[in-house]
């Protein structure tokens, strides 16, 4: 397992370029420490596969360098980093059975035969395929054998990394879920460094104990799934994550307070610089109000999605979600919003800002 350090990295498919567009990755700076679960997560095109490829050594980065353990490994090749892969769709050797195709890994470095045995039977039963470890691999489904490439990539115990690209792609719902449930478990019994790329959030934050969060070739937070709920750092985290994602609400910003619509409100702390700025507000943070208290809103429709309700209310011509928990009753004559205060960040230009006296 090794620490993996990317340092002044960014990475341009364009043989000159000039503009901050013209980089598919944008200059990065960060640690992936030792032994820990990691999701990159981000919407199609936004650089996941760029970076892994640079990390797995598939792409040499036109900036910067890429360490295992302090060592410089940037121009080295995938087969000198030690690391195992699993791509999103498998990558198996059809001529041979599903057991062959699991210890390939091991034989391939000399491994004794009775220890190959036990790990093919080990990770056999992890990817619930130990009644066909007899079978050619040929003529099995693409779930199949993709479960096979997942089991070769985490059947062996002393990689560097091990590296996931949207893994769990062709495979079935059910499965996912069991296949994650493993994969974690893996995670917890070996404490390999994983980085899992993702641009679905439950997979991102149901797998990771940190997720990197990508937009538009940068990376534009690193947190725990919860730090990423209660503090999105950009308002692309707050609008990628959660269902429905985070509100923004145009505001005057004076202190401690903001004007929307007209109202103002309490932001609970004081802010540096004034001027116009976004407040951010998950719905679950949102609250209908019947005094004459709070923004103007017009509650549209109720939908029902089984543990709680999600309200649609206009808000100055915007359309807001809020989130009532299950059993709450809608009040009657609800006209007006409010925001429980220690759910409210403020933003300025899409990045947040901390309140005075406060850290990030
Ligand atoms: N070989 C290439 N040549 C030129 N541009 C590329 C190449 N590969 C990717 N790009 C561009 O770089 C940007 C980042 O792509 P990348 O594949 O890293 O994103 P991604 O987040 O992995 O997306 P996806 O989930 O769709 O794979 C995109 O604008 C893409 O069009």
């Amino acid at each position: 397992m090794a620490k993996i350090t990317l340092d002044n990295l960014a990475h341009s498919y364009m043989a000159n370029p000039k503009a901050d567009d013209d980089f598919a990755l944008k200059e990065l700076n960060h640690d992936w420490a030792d032994g820990e679960a990691y999701a990159l997560l981000g919407s199609s095109g936004c650089g996941k596969s760029t970076l892994l490829n640079i990390i797995s050594g598939l792409l040499i980065p036109s900036q910067g360098r890429v360490l295992f353990d302090g060592r410089d490994v940037t121009h080295a090749p995938t087969a000198d980093r030690n690391i195992a892969q699993v791509f999103q769709f498998p990558v198996v050797y059809d001529t041979m059975t599903v057991r062959e195709n699991l210890a390939f890994p091991l034989k391939n470095r000399g491994m004794d035969a009775a220890e190959i045995a036990r790990r093919v039977q080990r990770v056999g039963k992890m990817i619930d395929m130990e009644a066909q470890l007899n079978h050619k691999a040929r003529g099995l489904t693409a779930d199949a054998k993709q479960k096979i490439s997942l089991g070769r990539g985490m059947v062996r115990e002393d990689v560097n990394a091990l590296l996931f690209d949207e893994p769990l792609t062709v495979i079935d719902p059910h499965m996912k879920w069991e296949l994650r449930t493993q994969l974690k478990k893996l995670h917890h019994d070996f404490g390999h460094t994983m980085i899992y790329v993702t641009h679905d959030q439950t997979e991102a934050l149901t797998f990771a104990d940190k997720v990197v969060v990508m937009y538009d070739g940068r990376v534009v937070q690193i947190g725990t799934p919860q730090e990423l709920f209660e503090r999105p750092a950009h308002t692309f985290v707050g609008y990628f994550i959660g269902s429905p994602g985070m509100n923004l609400f145009d505001a005057e910003v004076d202190g401690r307070t903001a004007r929307i619509a007209g109202t103002p409100v309490d932001l609970g702390d004081a802010y540096a610089g004034t001027g116009t700025m976004q407040i951010g507000v998950r719905p679950e943070f949102i609250r209908l109000s019947t005094t004459d208290e709070g923004i103007p809103a017009r509650l549209r429709r109720v939908e029902d999605v089984g543990r709680h309700k999600i309200l649609r209310l206009e808000v100055n011509g915007h359309e807001i979600n809020a989130i009532s928990g299950e059993g709450d009753v809608i009040p009657e004559g609800a006209n007006r919003i409010t925001f429980a205060p220690e759910g409210v960040n403020v933003y300025a230009n899409d990045w947040r800002i901390s309140p005075q006296g406060k850290a990030a």
